[in-house]
């Protein structure tokens, strides 16, 4: 393992019914509340009455900014910066999945900073403050309700890039997996994807001496593929939704990368691709991980075999550790494809024709990936790989 210190401040509130604890935590930050939400489900779900009638118990003054978009805009984050400043807001709240938390996120560090929050994002500036906030999650995928960091989009410019800072971890996030119960099938199949995707990436790491990491991610995969063929068919079944709610939070909140520092080079390669189309993550990610598997399966083939023996049970008798390493990458594709995921650039229409100026993107900031640092080439090589 590497050195680490490990800090995480966000309250974490879980299981059915604690959406009351609203009107103990609230009024530790003030009265001038800004609520955050999407596109409306929460209003349809009825969440959105149930919230707001515990912000008025709490005697909040609430501010909303709705329609936050799956894959959170700039332009989103400079109108909540806006609100925020012009209403004195106190805390932040926000109700809804990834996209609705990241925007708050960039809304709470761009409200204490002059200039143009995207300068964090492009690592110009450093938050140096922040307003509180705190979540209520409707979607279970992302971390982002008990991790710092935060994904928008500069649709001007179509680039999504990730960013954070120790200042922008929630204060508390409610989760209540019966929130989630309206998320559809296919967003709910993103959501599993994702949170394996984040797994993976801790996964691939070329740190020694990590057995407790590495168990605790195949006990996390293991747990999503044992649920997910059963919640795709039952989507209201209260544990089914726990157990994944659970996973989604655990697989990028620190807890497992311990020491470690994984790959994430698939994130930064699927960020490339939905800021020039705006697919869904997940979607993205069912397309690339197992490309990115394919393409650096040579860097360390063990990790490849342990996955594929711990986590899809692939008999590894008389094979070579590629061959079996080759096994698991199929498996997760399968796995993946029986769940309906996508399994190619083509099921969104994705042709060739995109491929330089998505690698453009994602190579931004120079080569990338903690397991193989990749270069163009690469990019592009996945990509075409993807098609
Ligand atoms: N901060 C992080 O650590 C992190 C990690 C990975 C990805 N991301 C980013 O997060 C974003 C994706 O977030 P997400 O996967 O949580 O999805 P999302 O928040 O974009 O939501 C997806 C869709 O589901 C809908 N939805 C959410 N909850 C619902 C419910 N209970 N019922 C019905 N509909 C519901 C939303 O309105 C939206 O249309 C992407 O921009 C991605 O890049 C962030």
């Amino acid at each position: 393992m590497k050195a680490f210190e490990f800090r995480n401040p966000t309250r974490l509130i879980f299981g059915k019914g604690q959406l009351e604890l609203l009107k103990r935590e609230v009024p530790k930050y003030g009265k001038r509340v800004l609520l955050v939400y999407g596109g409306g489900s929460i209003k349809r779900s009825g969440l959105y009455d149930q919230v707001i009638g515990l912000l008025r118990e709490s005697d909040a003054e609430v501010t909303e900014l709705p329609g936050v978009e799956p894959n959170p805009r700039l332009s989103t984050v400079h109108k909540g910066v806006e609100l925020c400043k012009t209403n004195h807001i106190e805390l932040i709240l926000a109700v809804g999945g990834g996209s609705v938390i990241d925007c708050v996120k960039a809304i709470a560090a761009g409200a204490k900073y002059d200039g143009d929050m995207w300068d964090f994002v492009e690592r110009k500036a450093a938050p140096q403050d922040a307003l509180p906030f705190g979540t209520v999650l409707t979607m279970a995928a992302t971390g982002s309700e008990m991790n710092s960091g935060s994904v928008i989009t500069n649709e001007a410019t179509q680039e999504k890039m990730g960013w954070g800072s120790p200042l922008t971890y929630p204060a508390f996030s409610i989760l209540d997996p019966t929130f989630t119960f309206t998320l559809p099938k296919d967003q709910t199949v993103y959501g599993m994807v994702d949170m394996m995707s984040h797994v993976l990436e801790h996964y691939f790491h070329l740190e020694t001496n990590t057995p407790v990491q590495l168990g605790w991610c195949e006990t996390v995969l293991r747990t999503v593929i044992d649920t997910a063929p059963k919640l795709v068919e039952d989507l209201e079944n209260y544990e089914l939704r726990e157990a994944i709610m659970y996973c989604g939070t655990m697989a990028l909140n620190g807890f497992l990368n311990m020491g470690l520092t994984g790959d994430w080079a698939t994130h930064n390669i699927e960020h490339a691709v939905s800021a020039v189309y705006d697919i869904p993550h997940g979607g993205g990610l069912a397309i690339i991980f197992p490309n990115w598997m394919k393409h650096n399966l040579h860097v360390k083939p063990e990790r490849f075999k342990r996955l594929a023996v711990n986590v899809f049970n692939v008999n590894p008798e008389g094979k070579s550790d590629e061959q079996v390493g080759e096994e698991g990458i199929q498996a997760l594709r399968d796995f993946w494809s029986s769940i309906g995921a996508p399994s190619r650039l083509a099921d969104y229409d994705i042709g060739d024709k995109d491929i330089e100026l998505m690698a453009d993107k994602a190579m931004r900031f120079g080569p990338f990936g903690g397991f193989n640092k990749l270069h163009r080439e690469d990019v592009v090589a996945i990509y075409k790989a993807s098609l």
